[in-house]
């Protein structure tokens, strides 16, 4: 194996937390019957609720003097921040992005959530290299802060 001297390693460290958090999928853009019929059971006006589990990527080199690739005591003290925000929450009442938005707490949102929340937050924020949530044991979302620029039929930006 040929190493270059000035090459440094570059390592993922992953962080998992869990927040409890209640919700009802319903968007404003769909009557009532479309809610009905889209979402199902999780449009039932009661709510629901999940245990969510929460995995935070970072990609960075590992620091020579440290020998870290960030510290965990920052990224915890970050990641609580965030979870104060959803943890024994609605998203759709309690959670301010979710309820001034009108935005529905289906988990692909939820993602984005904690990820914007989280990088705005982190010392060094071009690390974050993804969040993955699992909202069930069979049904998890990752999100690597890409967007797509949606264009009309002519190729232009709507
Ligand atoms: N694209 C999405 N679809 C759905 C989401 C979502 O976030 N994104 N969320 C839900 C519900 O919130 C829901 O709670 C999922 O529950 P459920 O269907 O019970 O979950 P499972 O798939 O794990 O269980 P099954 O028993 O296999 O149905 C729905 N859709
Ligand atoms: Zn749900």
């Amino acid at each position: 194996m040929s190493l270059n001297s000035h090459s440094r390693p570059i390592v993922d460290l992953i962080r998992c937390e869990t927040f409890s958090a209640s919700h009802r999928l319903n968007s404003e853009a769909l009557n009532a019957e479309e809610n009905k019929e889209i979402f199902g059971k999780c449009n039932n006006s009661n709510g629901h609720g999940h245990n969510y589990r929460w995995e935070v990527h970072l990609r960075g080199v590992i620091d020579e003097k440290t020998g870290m690739v960030y510290n965990l005591e920052n990224l915890k003290r970050e990641m609580s921040a965030v979870l104060d925000l959803v943890d024994h929450k609605n998203l759709d009442l309690d959670v301010d992005y979710f309820r001034e938005n009108k935005m529905v707490s289906t988990t692909e949102n939820v993602a984005m959530f904690l990820y914007d929340s989280l990088k705005e937050r982190m010392e060094k924020p071009d690390l974050l290299l993804k969040v993955k949530v699992h909202e069930t044991d069979k049904n998890s979302f990752v999100y690597k802060g890409q967007r797509m620029i949606p264009l009309d039929e002519g190729g232009h930006e709507i």
